[in-house]
């Protein structure tokens, strides 16, 4: 089951950090840019190869020190279809490293095309006859708006291709809580959410005592965080907010069981562009940032008696 490969993965790698691969052409390095629009000048294409050299580049920076990557596909999709085609070399070559990928996507409409957006991240589609793969990540990240019914859409996929989703639950931003915070009899929002996602987790469950079926909850709200591992011990936790957004490796802890395990922590930015603050280049400084935040979290989990390894 995907949930065991990733727990055993963080196990073996003694790191519970997932790499946000978000890039933004204008915040890569100079001489990528200038190659890839000498080449193909002012284009969509321009950028989407200068996007590939520098995720490849970060992946073989990083990919024997995590577990997974996480392709945020809204920095691809702007630059449309020749994004896309970046997106998917990010999934595929990830893979091809051994890496797990996350595809934060924040999917799920009404079931019949909550189906469609599964068929195409996580499952595959039918072509006169033959399943076919299309983007191929392990989890996808699922708005959980229009209901279970929607979310539900998802579970075929993952139980045949053993693949998995993170539910947003307690999302990391500002004004989370204009809506997930809202009361609706004794529970929140957020709070019914967990729910579900509790519900689930008895419904499939992996041998390590964890399910695909995740939660997201931000590291921007660390006591939400202790709550919500309590009601929810057998979803793993996609953690984000971590770096640019302000949670560090205190606020983070509360995402671990007391078995050390059920987190993974993202940082996109503060990993991608680690080099904006460093003298290295950017594959060297991604590295260094990777092992200062293992670092950083494993001596957290350690002081707080959580450290699994
Ligand atoms: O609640 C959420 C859910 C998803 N995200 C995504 O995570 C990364 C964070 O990037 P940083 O550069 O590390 O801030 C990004 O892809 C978000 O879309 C989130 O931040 N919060």
């Amino acid at each position: 089951m995907l949930s065991d490969k990733l727990i055993k993965s963080i196990i073996e790698k003694k790191s519970p950090i997932v790499v946000g691969l978000d890039p933004r052409f204008e915040s890569l390095p100079a001489d990528i840019r200038t190659k890839h629009l000498e080449n193909d000048g002012s284009t969509l294409k321009a950028v989407s190869n200068a996007l590939i050299e520098f995720n490849r580049g970060i992946i073989d920076a990083i990919f024997d020190l995590v577990p997974a990557v996480k392709p945020q596909v809204a920095f691809y999709e702007q630059y449309g279809i020749e994004g896309m085609i970046a997106y998917k070399d990010a999934c595929d070559y990830a893979k091809s490293k051994g890496l797990i990928v996350v595809a934060d996507v924040k999917r799920g409409d009404i079931g019949s095309t909550s189906k469609a957006y599964s068929n195409a991240h996580l499952g595959k589609v039918e072509i006169n006859g033959e399943m076919i793969s299309a983007f191929e990540a392990d989890f996808a990240t699922i708005n959980p708006y229009l209901g279970n019914d929607c979310m539900a859409e998802f579970m075929d996929d993952i139980k045949t291709y053993e693949k998995g989703m993170f539910v947003l639950v307690k999302t990391s931003n500002k004004t989370s809580g204009q809506l997930q915070d809202l009361k609706s009899g004794d529970e929140t929002i957020y709070e019914k959410v967990a729910d579900i996602v509790c519900q689930w987790n008895q419904e499939i469950c992996g041998e390590t005592g964890y399910s695909p079926i995740g939660a997201v909850v931000g590291a921007t709200y660390p006591e939400e965080l202790v709550a919500l591992r309590k009601k929810m011990p057998k979803a793993i936790f996609l953690v984000p907010g971590y770096g640019a957004q302000g949670g560090g490796a205190q606020d983070v802890l509360g995402a671990f069981n007391e078995d050390g395990l059920g987190a993974i922590v993202n940082n996109s930015r503060g990993i991608i562009f680690a080099y904006q603050k460093s003298n290295l280049d950017y594959k060297s400084a991604a590295r260094e940032a990777v092992i200062k935040m293992k670092n950083d979290i494993n001596q957290a989990l350690e002081q707080d008696q959580k450290k699994y390894w």
